[in-house]
C-alpha cells in the first residue's frame, strides 16, 4: 500500500466522530470526504464498537467515521436523554473528535455541544463554510473566543461543499490515529445495511421539508424490504407522536409526503445502484418519544 519512492510511513487506523449543532455541514463534510461514493456492503461482524457511517482508506490511513446520534437540545424527553447519553459515550471512545462550527452563526447551540466535548483526547475545531467567509478578519475574534474555552488540538478551516482543505483536515486527523493495520478492506465504505440507510434517507428528507417542530418526533419504520432481481421494494412508515402532526407530514392532497418520498427514493437509487419501489405512509404512535420501550423497538 505504500508508494515506491517514499519511505514507508506507518499505517494508521482509528475512529473519528463528527459533532456540531444542526446545519453546520456535518453530513456534507462526511459525504465529501467519502467522495460521495457511499456504497453498501453486507452486514458483517462489527470490528469497532460503534455503528460506522463510512470508511475512508488512503495509502497510509484508514479513517473510520462513527455515528453520533443527533444531539438534541430543544425538547427533553426519553428520546433526547438516550441520544445525549449515547453522544457522550461515543465521544469518550473514539480516537479523534471533529467539532464543526459555522463561523458566521456561532451561538448558544454550538456552546452546548462544546460543553460535551471530551477533554482527554484530540478535538479539532473545524471551521466550515470557509467559502462564505467574506472578510475573514471579522470572524477571527469569534473563533478565538471559542478557542479560549477549549484546548483544541488544531483549528482547521474547510469548505465541505466546495471540497476546500479537506486533505489538510485529513492530514491533521491522521496524526492522532493509532498506528495499526487497516480493520476493513479498502473497498468497504460503510457497513450499514440498506434497510437502515433507507430509513435514514427518509428521516433526513422529512427534516429537510418540514419545519422545526415536527421532525424531532418523527421516526421511520421499514416494514418491508424485499429484493426482486435488482428492484428493491420498500414499505416504510413515518411514526409521529400526535394526530395533529399527521397532516403536516402528509401535506395538501398528499403533496408533502410525495415530495419527501420521491427525493428519498432518488437518493436510494443512487446509493443502492438499482431501482427502488417505495411506498410510504404515516402512523401515529402516541407518546413514542417518551416511551423507553417503544424506543427500543424502533432501534434507539
Ligand atoms: N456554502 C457552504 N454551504 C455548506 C457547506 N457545507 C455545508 N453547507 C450547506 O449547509 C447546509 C447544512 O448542511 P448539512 O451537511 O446537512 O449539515 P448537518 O450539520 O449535517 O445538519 P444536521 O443533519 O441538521 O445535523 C446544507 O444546505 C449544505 O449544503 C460549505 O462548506 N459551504
Amino acid at each position: 500500500m505504500t508508494t515506491e519512492n517514499t519511505p514507508a510511513s506507518p499505517f494508521r487506523c482509528g475512529t473519528v466522530a463528527i459533532v456540531g449543532r444542526p446545519n453546520v455541514g456535518k453530513s456534507t463534510l462526511l459525504n465529501h470526504i467519502l467522495g460521495l461514493k457511499l456504497s453498501i456492503t453486507s452486514r458483517k461482524a462489527q470490528t469497532t464498537r460503534h455503528r460506522l457511517l463510512g470508511i475512508h482508506t488512503t495509502d497510509d490511513t484508514q479513517y473510520l467515521f462513527v455515528d453520533t446520534p443527533g444531539f438534541q437540545q430543544k425538547h427533553v424527553n426519553a428520546l433526547n436523554r438516550s441520544l445525549n447519553k449515547t453522544v457522550t459515550q461515543v465521544l469518550a471512545e473514539v480516537d479523534v473528535v471533529l467539532f464543526v462550527i459555522e463561523p458566521m452563526h456561532l451561538g448558544e447551540a454550538d456552546r452546548l455541544v462544546l460543553n460535551m466535548l471530551p477533554r482527554n483526547k484530540p478535538v479539532l475545531l473545524v471551521v466550515n463554510k470557509a467559502d462564505l467567509m467574506g472578510d475573514k478578519g471579522n470572524l477571527l475574534p469569534l473563533i478565538q473566543d471559542f478557542d479560549l474555552e477549549f484546548p483544541f488540538t488544531a483549528i482547521v478551516p474547510v469548505s465541505a461543499k466546495k471540497n476546500l482543505y479537506l486533505d489538510e483536515l485529513l492530514q491533521a486527523v491522521r496524526q492522532h490515529l493509532p498506528e495499526q493495520e487497516a480493520i476493513y478492506g479498502e473497498d468497504e465504505l460503510t457497513d450499514k445495511n440498506e434497510r437502515f440507510l433507507a430509513a435514514e434517507l427518509l428521516r433526513e428528507k422529512a427534516f429537510r421539508f418540514l419545519g422545526d417542530e415536527v421532525p424531532y418526533s418523527i421516526a421511520v419504520e421499514i416494514e418491508k424490504f424485499e429484493m426482486e432481481g435488482n428492484l428493491r421494494r420498500i414499505h416504510a412508515a413515518f411514526i409521529v407522536d400526535k394526530e395533529s402532526q399527521k397532516p403536516m407530514l402528509i401535506g395538501k392532497g398528499g403533496a408533502k409526503l410525495k415530495q419527501i418520498s420521491t427525493e428519498a427514493r432518488q437518493d436510494m437509487e443512487n446509493l443502492f445502484g438499482g431501482k427502488v419501489w417505495l411506498e410510504t405512509w404515516v402512523k401515529v404512535k402516541g407518546g413514542w418519544a417518551d416511551d423507553e420501550r417503544a424506543l427500543k423497538s424502533l432501534g434507539y
